[in-house]
């Protein structure tokens, strides 16, 4: 019999139960034993789902209250001194506080994923760093699963990629957070061969982990589980020598008679290049992801060692589209033919990273639908897949047959096809990418128009997404209120944000995205060649969610998608109404996207859709348009070979949309999570006038590198951190502005947060862009122009 497994499963809860239990835990409106009954439900719901589709192994561990990173954190004890905890298990309060920050201290650091849109909590460690179990929440849950008869799967992330993720930090800099300084000598470990800036690299801390992780497999192998799953997407990543060299030592110290039999997997890339090495570790299997990186079979194939299985992610994990089932059968009846029944299905990834179920989707157009598989159609594509290989492929000619015919249907659907988009894209000439002139004529022309001040403040866009907003888009959706009455009450809330801004006296004002669900979803709802969802809701990070549109065919604009809005919020001031847009490659990355085209042909579809909107802004009197690009850095790709490409088509992407304009039309662009230190002179190469960007986490860290590399035009490095409650001082805000004015001229910078305030409240906003403002007024008090 062929086995068949999974690699994880959506944890939010198709009605996304597990964020309104958190949001009502963190409210004080629940208490900790009712969170942690929904969390032990829907785990219970989750492995019957996996259990009734026939899979064989099911992963346990994967569930989280809000990250998976996070979790290893707290198993591991890798808990920063700053956060108090000493010894025991970490209860909800160290934990939350760590993921969100508390009264006394900020949380961990919080970055993307791979390439996807799921954030997770940054490992940080300093030379002192020591590990102990630290939490039992994965022994309770293998205990679970098996009182309910399931056939457990512990998911683990591996060391390497542990490790590979995490941060250093200077122990000196964690203590001065709030603790006194200790007294304790510098215990730096002068063992790595590569010394960080924090004195130490990670690395060196694998002797103290290795243990750990022992101990961790120890006590699975005693619940009695046989298999354990162990994560090592880092390994797709180009890693430096001596990362992979550690490869060796960790598994030589894990895979032994005292632990359960490891499948190391790999996902989001080609291992191909180390297929040998990967071949020669002592552990009982490997998966590889077959969708991302058919290619690298090859390698694998060649020699596969009799001991061990090999696991095939053959269903995308990542993306929507019902499987090609024949191609697939293809592949694996020939690595069939040679290993047999070490043979096991997969799909790619986790499914953390599609939405849960298709069923939901009742308003779906059924040709449409009939296209698509979320993660409970997609455990039914393994589980035929593995009938095929054992009963032959007449055992499930039904299923195979009603596949074809959607794939079939698809590809010759005369929706995804639109000729005009086609002949529009392949029509683009070299100058339709280029301003008309220079950034510093367009400079010129820009200061003539707007007379800005020095140190001009704005902010990123949205303002706080109330729940009377979010109550009212509700009640329009469900036609409890007319459309005239929907937009009276956004009018209100644009009015509103307006008389806000005017009265803190910021320079440039935006209206507030009150309108908009989503900055991605807002777009596709209004573009042809997508669809959207109901219910398909993808975990962002914690209890965040968004529903990602459908891309399904060639994209296009039948009409404005914000002017009115635009118009409507210039029209209530007389400062500059910067009008907000996102652009083509976010909308590209958080959108699942079409696999019959390249992304960059979608790419230039959606560019050509957004520069028509950038124009008619600039016709409807919008002077300064802003196109976000927060996934221009997460859609990069994960090897630095294939960098080039990506940079080229997709800056030019951006081009495109933005270039419309005169010379006296101001473009900024906005990034978020990015650390693009490596990839500024395409940042360059955006030309945007004006880019902000998220900085104040890092201390301006990021902006050294725009100042060494000397960036040539407008930047607005954040100077509040909107991803935590608290309020920045003006005196913090000043230092950092000194700090940026120290590697930027002065007349180059912009003061304004890291990124948009949706998330906040009101009464946390306002206090911030009071002080914000301050500070740039300060700033222009103590600089004289030139
Ligand atoms: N797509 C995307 N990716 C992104 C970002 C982003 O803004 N968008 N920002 C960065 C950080 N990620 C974030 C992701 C989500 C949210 C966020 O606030 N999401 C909202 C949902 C946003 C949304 O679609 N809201 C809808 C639906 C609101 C809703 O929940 N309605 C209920 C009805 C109300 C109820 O019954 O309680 C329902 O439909 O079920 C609306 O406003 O209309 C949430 O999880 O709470 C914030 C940041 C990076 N990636
Ligand atoms: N304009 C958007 C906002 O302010 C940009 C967000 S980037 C994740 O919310
Ligand atoms: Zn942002």
């Amino acid at each position: 019999m062929t086995l068949t497994h999974n690699l994880g499963f959506p944890r939010i809860g198709q009605r996304r139960e597990l964020k309104k239990a958190l949001e009502s835990f963190w409210k004080g409106e629940i208490d900790e034993s009712t969170l942690r009954e929904t969390g032990r439900a829907l785990r219970a719901k989750h492995w019957q789902i996996q259990q009734a589709a026939g899979l064989d192994l099911i992963p346990v561990g994967d569930f989280s209250y809000y990250d998976q990173m996070l979790d290893m954190s707290a198993l591991l004890g890798a808990i920063p001194a700053r956060y108090g905890f000493a010894y025991g298990t970490v209860d909800f309060a160290t934990y939350f506080a760590m993921a969100r920050g508390d009264a006394a201290q900020p949380a961990l650091e919080m970055t993307k994923w791979f390439d996807t849109n799921y954030h997770y909590l940054v490992p940080e460690f300093t030379a002192e760093t020591r590990f102990q179990l630290s939490s039992t929440a994965l022994f309770e849950a293998v205990a679970e699963a098996q009182a309910l008869g399931v056939q457990p799967k512990p998911v683990l992330i591996g060391p390497l990629t542990y490790l590979w993720l995490g941060k250093e930090r200077a122990a000196q800099a964690e203590r001065a957070e709030n603790h006194p300084p200790a007294v304790a000598g510098c215990g730096h470990s002068h063992a790595a061969p590569r010394v960080h800036a924090a004195g130490f690299d990670r690395l060196s801390l694998l002797d103290r982990l290795l243990p750990v992780y022992a101990e961790i497999l120890a006590r699975l192998k005693a619940q009695g589980v046989n298999w354990v799953q162990m994560d090592e997407p880092a390994l797709v990543l180009d890693l430096p020598a001596e990362w992979l060299g550690a490869l060796d030592r960790i598994y030589a110290a894990l895979a032994t008679a005292d632990a359960p039999r490891i499948l190391l997997t790999t996902y989001f890339g080609s291992v191909a290049e180390i297929a040998g090495q990967l071949k020669r570790l002592p552990v009982a299997g490997l998966h590889l992801d077959l969708v991302r990186a058919s290619g690298q079979l090859e390698a694998f194939l060649a020699d596969y060692p009799a001991d061990k299985v090999l696991s095939l992610g053959v269903v995308d994990g990542r993306n929507v589209w019902r499987a090609d089932l024949d191609a697939a059968l293809s592949t694996l009846e020939a690595v069939r033919a040679v290993l047999g029944e070490r043979l096991w299905i997969a799909p790619s990834c986790s499914l953390l990273h599609v939405p849960m179920d298709l069923e939901e989707e009742s308003g779906l157009d059924p040709e449409l639908k009939s296209w698509l598989a979320f993660a409970v159609q997609k455990l039914d594509e393994v589980k035929i897949l593995g009938t095929a290989l054992d009963h032959g492929r007449e055992s499930v000619a039904e299923p195979l047959a009603a596949a074809r015919a959607a794939r079939q249907g698809r590809r010759n659907s005369t929706r995804i096809h639109n000729p005009a988009v086609s002949a529009r894209v392949a029509a683009l000439t070299p100058g339709d990418d280029q301003r008309r002139s220079a950034f510093p004529q367009r400079q010129a022309a820009q200061r003539e128009r707007f007379g800005l001040p020095l140190f001009p403040t704005t902010t990123i866009g949205s303002f706080p997404q109330t729940d009377a907003i979010r109550r009212a888009r509700l009640q329009f959706r469900k036609g409890m209120i007319e459309a005239a009455a929907y937009e009276q009450a956004m009018q209100g809330e644009i009015e509103y944000a307006v008389r806000r801004q005017e009265a803190l006296g910021l320079d440039v004002l935006v209206h507030g995205e009150a309108e908009r669900n989503d900055m991605v979803e807002y777009f596709g709802e209004q573009l042809e060649g997508f669809s959207f969802t109901r219910h398909a809701w993808v975990q962002s990070y914690g209890s965040r969610c968004v529903k990602p549109p459908i891309i399904f065919g060639d994209v296009s604009r039948p009409r404005p998608m914000t002017v009115s809005w635009t118009r409507y919020a210039q029209s209530l001031t007389e400062r500059p109404m910067k009008g907000m847009l996102t652009g083509p490659v976010t909308i590209l990355q958080w959108s699942f996207v079409r696999d019959d085209q390249p992304r960059a042909e979608t790419a230039l579809q959606i560019a050509l859709a957004i520069r028509d909107e950038v124009r008619d802004l600039e016709r409807a009197g919008i002077g300064i348009i802003q196109i976000d690009e927060p996934a221009y850095r997460e859609g990069l790709p994960l090897r630095k070979k294939d960098w080039e490409d990506y940079l080229a088509w997709a800056s030019r992407s951006f081009r495109i949309a933005a270039s419309g304009v005169d010379d006296a039309t101001q473009i900024h662009t906005h990034m978020c999570y990015s650390e693009f230190n490596d990839i500024l002179p395409a940042i360059a190469a955006m030309d945007a006038d004006v880019i902000t960007i998220e900085t104040s986490r890092s201390q301006m860290e990021l902006l050294d590198a725009f100042g060494q590399f000397d960036y040539p035009n407008e930047i607005g490095p954040g100077v509040y951190d909107i991803h935590s409650p608290r309020v920045p001082a003006t005196e913090e805000m000043i230092a950092l502005l000194e700090k940026a004015s120290r590697v930027v001229p002065p007349e180059r910078l912009w003061v304004n947060p890291d990124c948009g305030l949706k998330t906040r409240k009101w009464e946390e906003v306002e206090p911030a862009l009071r002080n914000m403002v301050d500070a740039a007024r300060a700033l222009r008090a103590s600089t004289r122009r030139g």
